[in-house]
């Protein structure tokens, strides 16, 4: 069995949307990134990434590349996980939690579930995402931006569970 983390950053820039855990979420501000800046998807592929010992999306797919320039973060992550199976693994369950002031996130969280779990063909049940505010405080308190963080398990693609 293996265990990897993640942990991203986007901060809040002109837009009218955010997409977060796959899900287009309606908002005032968007991310400034590079691709769609899916900070929560990127956790997790850091996660399938740090399990493996595969390093990071930043060296997968380079914010240098012209070619991830708006990139669809579901995309990157069915890649990440394409990099996970290569090395014989599979996932066990996934562990996420959003810290983000704004916006409000429960009614979202069940269809980033749906939309993580489809890209990594999983279960609903193996994949649990959270969210909080942090309380005012920090960064994502003020309002400046949002953070994902992430754990996932994987095991063995014979014997997931040995
Ligand atoms: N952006 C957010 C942040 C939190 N929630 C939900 O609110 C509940 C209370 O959050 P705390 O900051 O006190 O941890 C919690 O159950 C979160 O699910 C949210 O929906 N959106
Ligand atoms: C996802 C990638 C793709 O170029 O760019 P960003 O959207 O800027 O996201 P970040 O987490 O800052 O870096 C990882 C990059 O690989």
């Amino acid at each position: 069995m293996r265990i990897g983390h993640g942990f991203d950053v986007h901060r809040f820039g002109p837009g009218d949307h955010l997409m977060l855990g796959g899900v287009k979420v309606a908002f005032e501000q968007g991310f400034v990134a590079h691709s769609d800046g899916d900070v929560l998807l990127h956790a997790v592929s850091d996660a399938l990434l740090g399990a493996c010992a595969l390093g990071d999306i930043g060296h997968h797919f380079p914010d240098t590349d012209p070619a991830w320039k708006g990139a669809d973060s579901r995309d990157l992550l069915r890649q990440v996980m394409a990099l996970v199976r290569g090395e014989g693994y599979t996932v066990v369950n996934i562990d996420a939690t959003v810290m983000a002031q704004v916006p409000k996130l429960a009614p979202f969280v069940g269809a980033m579930r749906e939309a993580i779990a489809a890209d990594l063909a999983l279960s609903t049940g193996q994949v649990n995402v959270k969210a909080t505010t942090t309380e005012r405080l920090g960064f994502t308190g003020r309002g400046e931006g949002i953070a994902a963080e992430a754990v996932v398990l994987l095991g063995s693609l014979e014997a997931p569970h040995a």
